[in-house]
């Protein structure tokens, strides 16, 4: 069942239509179904039924404080990169105990204040941030609990920029060193060792990596025990992909059966799955309006109110996702070649090209699978103000986010006496 989809010619977000979401909240913005976000955390929290697990959705990917509200309501855990998605974890009332640290550049002031709040783990990514992070659980009389992100050298197939687990990647401990950086933990006062990470990168479709990296790290972890140090959990990351454009990966029941299918001799560990877009990205699209219709020789653009600050995708990773018209064209509207291109000033600016679309002045577009790392990515570029967040619950739906004003964007800033 999808939630987003056509009845009676019109493009519904679950029982409501974009047409008459666009004509209350304006455009462009994001929507998002609540229902879609529900049934795509489950989808990870009741596949492995067999192995103990817990569920932390990558707070990255979408950090809205209603939908993190919507997965806390239903036992998810997060993961987190910043003191700031933490504190919007605790806003939206998750609960810190199943909440793990990841990055590469983790500050003494967010490492006390995750300490302060009793999270589960901290994902470490080198030797130097294990000694900031003994550092200043011993200031503080506290102990951290740490596991040692691995960097296991296997191409997960995907764009180089979302690649994280390959040795030129800036992810991760070399997984040749890490027993003995293991070693080096448990020599340091205020750590406790409770588990080893790994996330080789994103928007995977293909099981075989995932496959590939957890063996390397069932081999550390036998010869972590076989050098006396017993962990309690193993966490294998995010990165399963969506279909955007024909790919198949596997659903997320398969993904986790393939990896606790590895596990049978591994019971006493508990299994951590970090995913993010796989929860949010088809739980949202970008509505944006079609402002000018512009023909250079044969080249035809459609110039749309959306732009490459408040979808950035395209832009960066040449990504390609679906642009359908929010009420299909049933009149004599002829259909051209559109590249659908935004209002800030970059070449790069484009939502999708070669689109084939019927398309006029003031029609309404929705550019699907935007709900992972769409808004979350926006920024002001061009002084433009970020656009609003609705979710749609069945027959409702809530501003969950404002529209920025203009007058917002220069909080801060000051003129010179
Ligand atoms: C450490 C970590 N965990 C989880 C994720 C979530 O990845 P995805 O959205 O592909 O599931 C990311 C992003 O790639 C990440 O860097
Ligand atoms: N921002 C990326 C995903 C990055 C994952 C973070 N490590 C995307 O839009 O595809």
């Amino acid at each position: 069942m999808d939630f987003f989809d056509y009845k009676n010619n019109q493009l519904h977000a679950e029982d409501i239509t974009v047409k008459e979401l666009a004509a209350q909240y304006g455009t462009p913005c994001y929507i998002y179904s609540r229902k879609t976000f529900e049934r795509h955390y489950l989808a990870f929290a009741q596949a492995a039924t067999n192995h103990k697990n817990l569920v932390c959705y990558a707070v990255k990917a979408n950090s809205n404080i209603a939908v993190l509200n919507v997965l806390a309501r239903l036992g998810s855990g997060f993961d987190i990169v910043s003191k700031g998605e933490l504190a919007r974890v605790i806003t939206a009332g998750g609960d810190a105990s199943k909440v793990v640290f990841s990055g590469v550049a983790k500050t003494a002031d967010e490492i006390a204040f995750a300490l302060k709040l009793g999270i589960k783990c901290f994902n470490v990514e080198s030797v130097s941030e294990l000694d900031r992070i003994s550092h200043v659980a011993n200031e503080l009389n506290l102990v951290a609990p740490i596991s040692i992100r691995v960097n296991p050298d296997i191409d997960a197939k995907t764009h180089p920029y979302i690649s994280t687990g390959l040795k030129e990647n800036k992810f991760g401990i070399d997984i040749l060193t890490a027993t003995s950086v293991y070693q080096y933990a448990a020599s340091l006062p205020g750590l406790k060792i409770t588990g080893v990470d790994c996330h080789i990168g994103s928007q995977l479709t293909e099981i075989k990596p995932f496959l590939e990296a957890l063996d390397k790290v069932l081999a550390l972890i036998d010869d972590l025990k076989a050098n006396g140090i017993e962990l309690s959990h193993l966490d294998i990351g995010g990165g399963l992909g969506v279909p955007y454009n024909g790919e198949a990966p596997p659903h997320p029941s398969e993904y986790v059966a393939h990896i606790t299918d590895r596990l049978t001799d591994y019971q006493h560990l508990e299994l951590i799955f970090e995913p993010g877009r796989a929860i949010a990205a088809n739980a949202g699209i970008l509505v944006t309006k079609v402002e000018f219709i512009k023909q250079n020789q044969d080249k035809f653009f459609a110039i749309v109110d959306a732009g490459m600050n408040d979808m950035l995708r395209p832009a960066l990773y040449q990504a390609w996702q679906n642009i359908v018209p929010v009420t299909p064209r049933n009149d004599d509207t002829p259909t051209y070649n559109f590249d659908i291109v935004g209002p800030v000033c970059e070449t790069g600016d484009f939502l999708g090209k070669d689109r084939l679309l019927a398309l006029q002045q003031g029609d309404l577009l929705a550019q699907r699978s935007a709900g992972a790392y769409g808004f979350t990515m926006s920024s002001n570029y061009n002084s433009r103000p970020r656009v609003a967040e609705i979710m749609v619950d069945g027959e409702q739906s809530h501003l969950i986010r404002a529209r920025e004003t203009v007058e917002s964007l220069w909080q801060g800033e000051k003129i010179l006496p």
